[in-house]
């Protein structure tokens, strides 16, 4: 048994060793440090893997003070700021001064735009990827003045604006199309509620155009799949109830590939790993966790896509052919009748999907992605990382601890039972709060807000 001054010194000087590290060239950086783990006594290894909490809490409410009214620097994605750092902190397991609370909510409601929709600050023109990391803000604060201060009849008058013909979304008035735009606009909507077959038609024929011949998914048609738009395109298809539209083999074959023999997850094909993939590709792979039943009848049929299938009718979008074929997911959402689809209501997927509970275990190595994490990514002082050798920043530090969470629950069959010991790589203390996969916002806080905004019409 080692003495505690002993270990600490250990520690200090491992730690000392890592930040060495740092001067090597990138590719050695993380072979060295894990031939330091290998050296070390299994209660040395626990200490060197502690995250490194407070320091974490002290580095994002730095930010959020750094972001008051005098603040200049990325202006037009202070909402983006803010989701980075109240989402990071809620993961912590950090409860918010009321200050910071209130100063939030008032920031983001003077980012609100006159037709609806969110801006990078004050004034700005609305814009699909503000409007999502404002709307996950307030439903992490999730206190009954930011969830009401959400204008969900005007936000529904902007994601309609948003939506092009062809079904998919733009990013903003004139803006690109993208599957990074369909899915914030239609997490929105299914957050708060607003869903509706107007939002969804045609949008998953758009992002099945995406997937490419590797399996992934593209951020537009003929592009090059991206762990980022494959966890976009995935989540989409998820809750507008057409999953089984993609070709779900495929999908997982090339996400599982991603994670690297450095343990962290690549973006796509023969680049570098990067933290935030964390929670990107262990994202989708989490998401992948719940339709493995879909994907192995998909193989059982040796995967006739469903658009083949549906080639009859006219028009391809699951409004249209679920009522006479009802998809390979619907026993997941029990309101998913076509008596229920005539009166306009859709499936409640998000709550039906948390609900239904995984009968495996992770599909990525959750363990090595952990050790990427707290060993490569996370820097001592506070904060998270790409890859040894960058500096740290608010973005990767949000992915890299969504991604964390994932793991950690990786092996869970139930949300409310903590996870066993053995699924914490590091001391128990490391344990995040859990998060609902398809809006990465923490759980509870999706639960509150499921329950404020279920039965409300848009009215405001
Ligand atoms: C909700 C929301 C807005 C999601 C955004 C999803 C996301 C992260 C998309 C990735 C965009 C992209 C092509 C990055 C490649 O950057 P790179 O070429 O620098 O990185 P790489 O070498 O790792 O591919
Ligand atoms: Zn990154």
């Amino acid at each position: 048994m080692e003495s505690s001054s002993s270990s600490h010194h250990d520690r200090h000087e491992k730690t000392l060793t890592i930040t060495q590290i740092e001067q090597l060239g990138v590719e050695e950086k993380v072979a060295e440090i894990f031939q330091i783990l290998n050296g070390v006594s299994p209660h040395t290894r626990s200490l060197i893997m502690e995250l490194q909490r407070d320091k974490h809490i002290e580095f994002l409410t730095r930010g959020l003070r750094l972001l008051g009214p005098s603040y200049h620097v990325l202006d037009a994605n202070r909402p983006w700021l803010c989701y980075w750092i109240l989402h990071s902190l809620a993961l912590l397991g950090e409860p918010l001064d009321l200050e910071f609370e209130n100063a939030a909510v008032d920031f983001l409601l003077r980012c609100e735009a006159e037709d609806g929709g969110y801006g990078g600050g004050p004034g700005q023109m609305a814009h699909l990827a503000t409007t999502y990391a404002a709307v996950n803000s307030l439903i992490t604060l999730g206190s009954m003045w930011a969830l009401s201060s959400i204008n969900r009849d005007k936000m529904y008058k902007f994601l309609s604006q948003m939506k092009d013909p062809s079904g998919a979304f733009r990013m903003h008035d004139a803006g690109e199309m993208d599957v990074r735009a369909c899915y914030t606009a239609i997490s929105v909507a299914s957050i708060l509620n607003i869903l509706d077959y107007e939002l969804v038609k045609d949008v998953g024929s758009y992002i099945v155009r995406c997937q490419t011949y590797e399996g992934g998914i593209a951020g537009e048609p003929g592009s090059e799949a991206h762990g980022g738009y494959t966890f976009c395109g995935l989540a989409t298809m998820i809750l507008i109830n057409e999953v089984d539209r993609l070709d779900l083999p495929r999908l997982l074959d090339w996400v599982a590939f991603r994670q690297g023999v450095e343990c962290g997850f690549q973006g796509r094909t023969n680049k570098l790993v990067d933290g935030c993939y964390s929670f990107w590709q262990g994202g989708v792979l989490a998401l992948m966790q719940r339709l493995l039943p879909i994907a192995d009848e998909q193989l059982k049929l040796t995967f006739v896509p469903r658009s083949c299938l549906s080639m009859k009718s006219s028009n391809n979008s699951r409004s249209a052919d679920t009522g006479d074929s009802p998809g390979l997911y619907d026993d997941l959402c029990q309101s998913s009748t076509s008596h229920q689809q005539i009166e306009g209501k859709l499936p409640d997927v998000g709550l039906a999907f948390i609900n239904k509970k995984p009968n495996w275990g992770p599909l990525f190595n959750s363990t090595a992605l952990q050790q990427y994490i707290l060993l490569c990514s996370q820097v001592l002082e506070g904060g998270f990382k790409d890859k040894p050798g960058k500096q740290r920043d608010h973005y990767h530090s949000c992915y890299v601890l969504s991604g964390l969470s994932v793991s950690q629950y990786s092996w869970s069959k139930d949300e409310n039972a903590p996870p066993l010991p053995k699924a914490v790589l590091g001391p128990y203390s490391n344990l995040l709060e859990p998060i609902h996969p398809l809006y990465n916002v923490i759980l509870d806080r999706y639960y509150k807000a499921h329950e404020f905004f279920s039965g409300r019409q848009a009215q405001d």
